[in-house]
């Protein structure tokens, strides 16, 4: 008998969540970023996750919350500066996440230098769908990924326009961050971002592979 924990239920174990801020180009200019040279990182901690059944909750503290809808990269095999090569060996497989943000928030945190913390890792500032077995999606660098709010296509947007690719983003992390089994990469947010309020229903989903839904409330 084997008592190995399920990757499966990842969101459980307690691991990274590292995300990828503008990696996609029309994102970065909807906000006027720059188009970054390299990738731009931050955490979550995993007090972040939220499941559907559960709401998406607005902080107190933020009248501006925003969603982002992003391919979750699940790590199945760590490694500490894995070659871009055998990056995908890595991988057991993704999630659906969303990445929400109190972009009120993260402008003053950006004014004032400081870091995104507040805006971005708050409880709930990471919903998560089912866990998608590698197989499921053969080609991660190209699928679609798509959020709606209230029935409103708000983001549509392809794996295909990131600016650093899943491999790359492994290795280029696990340089710095060494991975381990059940960490969790976000890979950024195609363009589209907007602002969700209490009572809103927002549904998302990667092609017709797997989708989810979220109700927002407020504390
Ligand atoms: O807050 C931002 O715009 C950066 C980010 O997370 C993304 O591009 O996905
Ligand atoms: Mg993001």
């Amino acid at each position: 008998m084997s008592s190995a924990r399920n990757v499966t239920r990842f969101w459980e174990w307690g691991k990274k969540i590292i995300c990828v801020g503008r990696n996609y180009a029309d994102h970065a200019k909807e906000l006027k970023n720059a188009v970054p040279t390299e990738p731009v990182l931050f955490l979550k901690p995993p007090s972040a996750y939220v499941k559907e059944g559960s709401p998406i909750l607005v902080p107190q503290y933020s009248s501006n919350l925003h969603h982002e809808v992003e391919l979750g990269v699940v790590i199945g095999k760590g490694g500490t500066a894995i070659p871009r090569t055998s990056a995908m060996d890595h991988v057991a497989g993704y999630a659906l996440c969303l990445d929400m943000t109190a972009r009120d928030i993260q402008d003053e945190c950006k004014s004032k230098g400081l870091p995104w913390t507040l805006a971005k890792a708050f409880n709930t500032s990471c919903p998560v769908s089912e866990f998608v077995p590698k197989e499921k999606i053969p080609d991660p660098g190209n699928v679609r990924i798509w959020l709606k709010v209230n029935d409103q296509l708000r983001q549509d947007g392809n794996t295909s326009q990131m600016i650093f690719s899943i491999p790359f983003l492994i290795s280029y992390i696990s340089e710095i961050i060494t991975l381990e089994e059940g960490d969790l990469i976000l890979t950024g947010t195609p363009k589209g971002v907007s602002n969700v309020q209490e009572h809103d229903e927002l549904q998302a989903g990667i092609e017709d592979i797997v989708s989810m839904t979220f109700r927002v409330d407020r504390l």
